[in-house]
């Protein structure tokens, strides 16, 4: 008797093995998961292979996912400790390594989370050449820097996450103050994705209305409004969400997606990420930082050249000190 699909369909043609959209995810922890999930539930890509050093967790993961394929657009999960599985992703995210204990800083993950770099970054590139990599795990901006120089690619498709988060919890953080949608707030947060990161409040506005020139005092420690104090919560978030759930994710997540989107779509949408920023704003260091970026299918394919106040360039140039000091004592 001929088997049930045998009877049940008659092929005309062979299935494309490839929707020449996969995205593979590598360290399957709070953050690579957000990522994949918002990426999945999002329809950014319905092609994700996920990797990791933990088989358990790597099967437990995949099985939970392809349990609700119901409910998305017939997904292809695939997972593996192998990175052969990775082959021919259009997308490489990286989210593996240690993360901040409570009170932790990102930048004293640096040359753990670098090592295991050395582990990953040579094998996504075996295995996908012509692929973009989007670096997540801390601290982004150094081992954006660290990919690039391990992957052997052109430094447009090497991309840190960078301050896309940090500017999405500035224009949360002013939708509440003003009563306007975060998408209608329009803040930027550029340079280092932590501690040093510059609120850039010359050109903070609402529909092309400048709050500076309604407060010419805004941003500044002479403002009675406090508006800087948006900015100390923007770089205490990480250190308040770390403290009352353990880590970051589901912020993250959504950035990467959107990220993720604007590579996969081709939208040429602007974000803050980190790039090569040599030559940018008068830095003079070969580090990675971020502005404000056109990111498309070939990855950054161009800077905004933002137009900053003196203060707001010298904030970027201290950021960009202080990564190419810590660059300076790396070992890899
Ligand atoms: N750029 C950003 O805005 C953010 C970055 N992060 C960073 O993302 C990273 C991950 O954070 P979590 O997911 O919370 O950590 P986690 O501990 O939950 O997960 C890390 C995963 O990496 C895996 N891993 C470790 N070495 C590996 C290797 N050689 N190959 C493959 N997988 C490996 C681990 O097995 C684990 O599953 C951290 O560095 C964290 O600081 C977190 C939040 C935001
Ligand atoms: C952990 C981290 O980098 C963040 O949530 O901003």
């Amino acid at each position: 008797m001929a088997a049930v699909k045998d009877s049940l369909l008659a092929q005309v043609a062979e299935v494309l093995p490839s929707s020449g959209h996969k995205v593979t995810v590598v360290g399957i922890g709070m953050v690579g998961m957000a990522s994949a999930f918002s990426i999945l539930a999002q329809g950014v890509s319905k092609e994700v292979c996920l990797i990791d050093v933990c088989a358990d967790k790597l099967q437990g993961e995949l099985m939970d996912l392809q349990h609700g394929s119901n409910f998305l657009k017939n997904p292809q999960i695939t997972a593996s400790t192998d990175f052969a599985i990775s082959a021919n992703s259009r997308l490489c995210i990286v989210t593996a390594g240690v993360r901040q204990k409570e009170g932790e800083s990102r930048l004293s993950l640096v040359q753990r989370n670098t090592d295991i770099l050395k582990n990953i970054i040579p094998k996504l590139v075996e295995y996908s050449p012509d692929t973009i990599l989007l670096m997540v795990s801390n601290p982004v901006d150094i081992m954006t820097y660290v990919a690039w120089k391990l992957s052997g690619l052109p430094k447009n498709r090497v991309i840190g996450s960078g301050t896309n988060l940090d500017s999405s919890r500035f224009r949360f953080l002013m939708s509440q103050r003003l009563g306007v949608a975060p998408t209608s707030c329009h803040g930027w947060i550029i340079g280092e994705h932590g501690d040093s990161s510059v609120p850039v409040w010359s050109g903070v506005n609402i529909a092309g209305v400048r709050l500076r020139e309604l407060n010419p005092t805004i941003g500044t420690g002479e403002d009675p409004e406090k508006w800087n104090e948006l900015h100390k919560q923007v770089v205490d978030s990480a250190y308040e969400v770390i403290k009352l759930k353990g880590y970051t994710s589901w912020a993250i997540g959504l950035s990467t997606a959107s990220l993720a989107s604007a590579i996969l779509r081709n939208t040429s949408s602007v974000a803050a990420i980190s790039t090569s920023v040599l030559g940018e704003h008068g830095i003079d260091k070969d580090v990675f930082l971020s502005l404000p970026c056109v990111i498309n299918a070939n990855g950054v394919t161009s800077v905004v050249k933002q137009i900053l106040t003196e203060t707001e360039v010298q904030q970027l140039q201290k950021s960009a000190n202080i990564m190419a000091d810590v660059q300076a004592g790396l070992k890899f």
